[in-house]
């Protein structure tokens, strides 16, 4: 367990926008201009109130000029308005589009270098929603709702300005009676918010994760006719989920209270107005700007509840992502305690040959079971050997201990004299390669299949690979190399698809060569198709065979044989 980092179900999302800045960063000149932009279209809003109250001024003193100019400067304020909403928001969008489609190709990236153990440690369910889901929950947020989140912060603070240099007696008194209020209200959201979008999420990548793979298992359940089975185990996590959105809906619901402090503060207010205007303290005209700032300050306040939940959903979110993204970074990913005396240059260069050893391994999937205890063999260049066992005594992990696909625990694994977890991982996978037991298949074409093969192979040299593996006349009965192997490989049995993960290795030309033999039943004629296969890929490589079938182990001139861990 010593290379991976597990992802947590419902990370911290404490400083999570001040993690996730590095991957806004590139972006942050059209990110300025749009805050610009959405700075002063928010003053030109409150600038509208001022403007009413200089035209109801005007009028109650019968200066026309005056009111003219008033409503001159309203009408240039609400086109001033319009224009740089709009241009915030066209510049957001196009940040945040360039911004998502940045992280996608991150991810994927990431995702297609993560150890192996990572991907077999996380349900997929779960890895899709981070990769996807959260991803397009960020796109919705930085594009529709950051505008008016801005927006509408800033109307607030713009409008309390306003009010204060306006009346500063009416402001105080709005500020002293209902600020206190307001911030109790943001606090009691703020303390449930967390938890209760935190444990939606959880729930949603649960059901996504349960609905993915029970997806798979589609053939198990339908086959003995228990269909049923798949709406029991998705219900329970879509039930959880239920529970879980109804804590979200009346975390929110907190902050509904806004409406109410509205309603009384515009009615103290206009109490103390009428007092005030009579005693000659303020003109009519500012108690106009009053009420309506107050009501634009409280219907924003109102918005901004609103969003405050759609913010907190996309907090969760991001911190979910931002969790993969760092599990996965690749200073995370060095090897924990590097053994004395290797070469601890990661990157370094690998033999075109050499001895492929195992010294002292030790690996367990999970703390404290090792499935591997000090395993110690070497398999010299151009050896011919067999891994036999009793099934789960352990010859698969070793053979992706030996390959570099896991990392061992305890011990190394070296080729020609190199630590493979220092190596060019492209280098060993371009030495080392193993066929496993299940080769995996995309839907597609044969040649698709064999494009996946590393270092891109062309159609030249996939034609070569067949004619070398002796396999023109399978390829042909398929229907050449633009066959369609149908859905996930329906098309092919298990022995036709090791000869398509053999084909994939013939394209990479490897020295060394794990083939871990399927376990299935062969056909004769496609057992006697991969032997042969085999024995042309082997001339002058080292060639290790998780053998099952008595006649390969017949075949075999040196057998390993591992026994609940060990060797022997
Ligand atoms: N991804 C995994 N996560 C957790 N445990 C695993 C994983 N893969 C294998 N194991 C466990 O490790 C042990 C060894 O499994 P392994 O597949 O290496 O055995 P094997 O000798 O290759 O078996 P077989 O001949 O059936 O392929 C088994 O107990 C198995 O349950």
């Amino acid at each position: 367990m010593a290379e991976i980092r597990v992802l947590a179900e419902d990370p911290s999302t404490a400083r999570v926008f001040r993690r996730f800045w590095p991957y806004l960063r590139p972006h942050r000149a059209i990110f300025a201009a749009a805050l610009l932009a959405n700075v002063a279209s928010s003053a030109a809003v409150v600038g509208i109130a001022p403007a009413i109250g200089l035209g109801v001024d005007a009028v109650t003193d019968g200066d026309e000029r005056r009111l003219w100019w008033a409503v001159a400067l309203m009408a240039g304020l609400v086109l001033a308005r319009m224009v740089l909403l709009r241009s915030s928001e066209v510049l957001l969008s196009a940040a945040g589009e360039r911004t998502i489609r940045g992280l996608r190709d991150l991810v994927v990236d990431r995702l297609g270098r993560a150890p192996l153990r990572f991907i077999e440690a996380h349900r997929t369910g779960d890895l899709l929603r981070r990769s996807t889901g959260e991803i397009s929950d960020l796109t919705l947020f930085l594009r529709d709702q950051l505008p008016n989140l801005l927006g509408f912060g800033l109307t607030v603070a713009l409008t309390t300005a306003l009010l204060l240099v306006y009346s500063l007696l009416l402001a105080l008194l709005l500020l002293a009676l209902f600020m206190p209020v307001a911030i109790l209200v943001v606090a009691w959201f703020t303390r449930g918010a967390p938890r209760a979008f935190g444990r939606q999420a959880a729930a949603d990548a649960t059901m996504t994760a349960t609905f993915t793979e029970t997806l798979n298992a589609h053939e198990a359940l339908v086959a003995p006719g228990r269909p049923q089975e798949w709406v029991r185990r998705f219900r329970v996590d879509n039930d959880e989920l239920l529970r879980a959105a109804d804590r979200t809906i009346a975390v929110q619901s907190r902050l509904e209270l806004f409406g109410m402090i509205e309603g009384l503060a515009t009615a103290a207010l206009l109490l103390l107005s009428v007092w005030l205007v009579r005693a000659g303290q303020v003109s009519v005209g500012t108690v106009v700007v009053f009420v309506v700032a107050t009501r634009n300050l409280f219907e924003s306040m109102l918005t901004l509840s609103g969003l405050a939940g759609q913010a907190q959903l996309a907090r969760t979110g991001l911190a979910r992502l931002t969790d993969l993204l760092d599990a996965l970074a690749p200073a995370g990913r060095a090897p924990a305690e590097p053994p004395a005396g290797t070469e601890l240059l990661a990157g370094t260069e690998l033999p075109a040959r050499g001895d492929l050893v195992a010294d002292g391994l030790s690996f367990g999937y999970a703390e404290g079971a090792d499935v591997l205890r000090d395993v110690s063999v070497t398999f010299p260049s151009g050896d011919r050997a067999g891994l036999v066992g009793v099934t789960g005594s352990g010859k698969t992990t070793l053979a992706k201990l030996l390959t570099g696909l896991y990392e061992p625990d305890v011990g190394t694994v070296r080729y020609g004299g190199v630590d493979l977890r220092v190596a060019d991982p492209d280098q060993v996978r371009a030495r080392i390669v193993l066929i496993p037991q299940q080769v995996h298949i995309i839907t597609g074409t044969l040649a698709e299949n064999l494009a996946l093969a590393p270092g891109e192979p062309d159609r030249a040299a996939m034609e070569r690979a067949v004619e070398l593996l002796g396999l023109g006349d399978w390829t042909a009965r398929l229907g050449g190399l633009d066959a369609d192997v149908g859905m996930r490989g329906s098309r092919l049995s298990a022995g036709e698809r090791q000869i398509v993960g053999l084909l994939r290795a013939g394209l990479v030309d490897p020295p060394v060569l794990l083939l871990d033999e399927a376990t299935a039943d062969l056909d004769p004629d496609a057992a006697r198709r991969l032997e042969t296969a085999v024995e042309r890929l082997r001339p002058g490589r080292t060639l290790v065979v998780i053998a099952h079938r008595p006649t390969t182990i017949e075949r075999l001139p040196r057998i390993v044989r591992v026994e609940s861990g060990r060797l022997n």
